[in-house]
């Protein structure tokens, strides 16, 4: 269910899902014979969404089956063959193209599993293999893993909020059309939301699907009575009912008349739910209510615009929700619209074979100058797991004995690493040679997965109000390479 998670939603090809500059750099090099020339790109954030201490990896899954499918069929080659040149001409000869009806994916690729928690600077996916490719696939490796990355840590903060309280996904509806509502609702869930109200989403990954009833379902009966009774009678052990359509805490009394009525008959109410007014102030009424009238279990669902922020007021103040039904703000990522994920070439295979040119592109920031090499993400941990600081090194030379992390923003911070440190390295092989390599993990275990993650966090890395900075150093040798390729490459200022 979760291995191709875009097959069938776009038939009958993806494979031109980028942007027209890739196409034509891909026809630049194979006109300059630098087609095959190895390449290595990395993929990654320069800083965490939503002022946040972390992102939460996600749409790996999506990029695997990209990939795995990444073949031009006569449709794309006869859209590509009618582009035209600004006099008129055609954009790609036919032989390009026929080069393109023979091309199949032959990367590696590395990445970081979906659910692990992520820092700026961090590779989430490397591509090393022929220049061609490796550069083809950035426009839709960014598109894929930046929004799910982006709503799975949104979702990671509500769900840091709400605590072991249940979250619903109740988005669709103003998500950034039907495909940003799938794949939030995916995201979603990996980041930790218990269920979602989106029916699509829920057959395709297998999602746990959920939900209430609508205002309208009220206004369609003469009374909330009524109303409450029809649908207890579709749904006698499964149903919550809205009760703010007219009067909150009179809707509450209709709902515990009901539900005395459907006990009598064997049934027991699930919930109420609050969408509007105040809902600290009306859940603490409403579970007064109900618990005074001896259902103590009926659940108290609120919906109505919450995000993170506004979950841990209402339960500062003394709100009773169990359960929080979560729409717009989760999947259009109030209030950081995207993840700024770039794709950087960090490495070429000397034209003599002789080994490897690092490449760097600069910055007036020293936050956005790329970094070189072939880099792998090394997590060292605490005895118990926690998550202690991350080192960027580059694998393409030898590791010196003593490892030195160095902050790429202030040299002057360093900190040595213990050599009985246990460490993780989290850049797996995914593709060899364009072969998938990896059993991708279930969506349900990526979620599980995304829960222990996060758990391994510092609470100060966690928290939403300035977080602190998680430790992510570049191992000492790379950070001066980096910083003489910087000085080599920049012009010297004459004074
Ligand atoms: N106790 C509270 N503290 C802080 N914010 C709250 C509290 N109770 C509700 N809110 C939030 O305040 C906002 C109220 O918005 P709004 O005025 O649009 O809703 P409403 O008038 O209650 O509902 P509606 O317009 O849907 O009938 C919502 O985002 C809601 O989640
Ligand atoms: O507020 P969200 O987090 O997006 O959650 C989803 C919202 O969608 C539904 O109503 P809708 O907004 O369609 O109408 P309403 O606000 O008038 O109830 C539901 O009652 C929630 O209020
Ligand atoms: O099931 C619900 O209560 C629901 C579903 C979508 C949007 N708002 C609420
Ligand atoms: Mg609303």
């Amino acid at each position: 269910m979760n291995s191709a998670p875009l097959s069938g939603l776009y038939a009958p090809s993806l494979s031109l899902l980028t942007d027209l500059y890739q196409v034509t750099m891909a026809y630049g090099y194979w006109q300059q014979g630098l087609q095959d020339r190895e390449a290595v790109f990395h993929l990654y954030f320069r800083r965490p969404p939503f002022q946040g201490g972390y992102a939460v990896a996600a749409g790996l899954a999506y990029a695997v089956d990209f990939l795995q499918n990444l073949r031009f069929s006569e449709d794309d080659l006869a859209y590509l063959g009618s582009l035209q040149g600004a006099k008129g001409g055609a954009m790609f000869p036919a032989e390009f193209l026929d080069y393109l009806r023979e091309l199949r994916f032959s990367c590696d690729v590395d990445a970081i599993a979906e659910g692990t928690a992520v820092f700026a600077n961090e590779p989430l996916i490397r591509v090393q293999g022929p220049l061609l490719q490796a550069q083809l696939v950035e426009t839709a490796l960014l598109t894929l893993v930046n929004f799910q990355t982006l709503i799975a840590t949104k979702a990671a903060r509500i769900r840091e909020a709400a605590g072991s309280d249940t979250v619903l996904e109740f988005g669709l509806r103003r998500a950034q059309g039907f495909d940003g509502g799938l794949s939030a609702s995916r995201a979603a869930y990996l980041g930790g939301v218990d269920a979602t109200s989106n029916v699509l989403a829920g057959q395709r990954f297998g999602i746990p699907v959920k939900g209430t009833h609508a205002h309208s379902w009220i206004m369609a009966f003469e009374n909330e009575e009524e109303a409450f009774t029809a649908y207890a009678k579709a749904f006698p052990d499964d149903s919550v009912f809205l009760v703010d359509t007219y009067d909150t805490l009179e809707g509450v009394r209709k709902a515990i008349s009901v539900a005395r009525q459907m006990r009598a008959r064997g049934h027991e109410l699930g919930g109420i739910r609050l969408d509007s007014g105040d809902l600290a102030y009306l859940s603490r009424e409403a579970r007064t209510l109900l618990n005074e009238a001896g259902f103590p279990d009926v659940r108290i669902v609120a919906s109505n615009d919450l995000e993170e922020n506004l979950i841990t007021s209402l339960k500062l103040q003394g709100a009773r929700i169990d359960t929080w039904g979560i729409g717009t703000q989760l999947v259009t990522a109030y209030d950081q619209p995207a993840l700024g994920g770039v794709y950087k070439l960090a490495a070429l295979r000397k034209p003599d074979d002789s080994g490897w040119d690092f490449t760097i592109k600069l910055s007036e920031q020293l936050a956005k100058t790329s970094i070189p090499g072939i880099l792998q993400v090394r997590r060292y941990e605490s005895e118990a797991g926690q998550a202690r600081a991350d080192m960027l090194y580059n694998t393409a030379e030898p590791l010196p004995e003593q490892l030195t992390l160095v902050d790429p923003l202030d040299a002057t911070r360093r900190r040595t690493v213990r050599p009985e440190a246990p460490y993780r390295e989290l850049l797996k092989p995914v593709f060899r040679r364009g072969k998938l390599v990896h059993q991708l993990p279930t969506l349900a275990e990526s979620r599980a997965h995304a829960q222990r993650e996060i758990s391994s966090l510092d609470p100060s890395i966690r928290r939403f109000l300035n977080p602190h900075t998680y430790p992510v150093g570049l191992e000492e040798s790379l950070n001066t390479f980096r910083t003489n390729l910087i000085l080599e490459k920049r012009p010297q200022q004459k004074t």
